[in-house]
């Protein structure tokens, strides 16, 4: 009798693009520093909290009312909602701005995973990271710039109680996913407590180092 095995693997191939996870705790300046590297490395910036914040104001959506009290809480949306939206972005990025001949796709995905099991699902199922770029940085650093930034962010969560509650996620259940990678060799930490300029560079001299080049 004939038999079939169907085999099933990550969505996008290490050959076709290359991810680079940036991690780091709220307000340590991911954003900012994604805005620079896509300028000068083509990256395209997914960022998981932009687009859990797309979803829940998406009219329609299943997952808007959960999504909002999940950041509110600073807690970990389901992590199937986070992948799927940041695996169907991947795949509309590469049909409708497709990288230069020749070259690979660089996705730059900001703020995920932030739990153990969205790393090992997103890398089973969607692609393999080469990179995580850490910026690490102190708490009362950290505060200080998001309230600073919620006077203005209009975001749910920069205010002083999401903070704190954010700040106690990044700790019991988003070191672990660093300190994992780390144990990987995956890991380039960079200290984000200088100016915005002093951190670039470091992050710069980083991914180099890991064979990430200006386009
Ligand atoms: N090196 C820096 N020095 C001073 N302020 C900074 C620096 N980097 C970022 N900021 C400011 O701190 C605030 C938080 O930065 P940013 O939004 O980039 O952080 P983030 O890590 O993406 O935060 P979140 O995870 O909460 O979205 C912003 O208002 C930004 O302008
Ligand atoms: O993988 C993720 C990423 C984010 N969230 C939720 O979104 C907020 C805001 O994230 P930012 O990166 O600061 O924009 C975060 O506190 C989580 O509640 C998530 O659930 N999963």
């Amino acid at each position: 009798m004939a038999t079939s095995t169907t085999t099933t693997g990550p969505r996008f191939s290490t050959q076709e693009v290359t991810v680079v996870f940036f991690l780091g705790g709220p307000g340590s300046g991911k954003g900012t520093q994604s805005a620079n590297l896509v300028r000068d490395y083509g990256f395209v910036h997914l960022s998981a909290g932009d687009l859990l914040r797309a979803e829940q104001l998406r009219e329609g959506s299943q997952y808007g009312a959960m999504i909002k009290t999940y950041i509110t809480e600073g807690k970990i949306v389901p992590m199937e909602v986070t992948v799927n939206l940041l695996s169907n972005a991947m795949r509309d990025s590469l049909d409708n701005n497709p990288p230069p001949a020749g070259t690979k796709a660089r996705f730059l995905i900001d703020g995920f995973p932030r739990k153990l099991d969205q790393a090992v699902f997103f890398e089973e199922t969607v692609c393999t990271s080469e990179v995580v770029l850490f910026l690490d940085c102190p708490e009362d650093v950290m505060e200080a710039r998001l309230l600073k930034r919620g006077e203005t962010s209009g975001r749910d969560d920069d205010n002083a109680e999401s903070i704190r509650k954010r700040f106690r996620t990044f700790v019991e259940t988003s070191m672990p996913v660093v300190d994992d990678f780390e144990k990987k060799g995956k890991v380039v930490k960079v200290k984000a407590t200088g100016s915005v300029e002093e951190v670039y560079a470091e992050v710069k001299k980083g991914i180099e180092a890991r064979g990430v080049h200006p386009r």
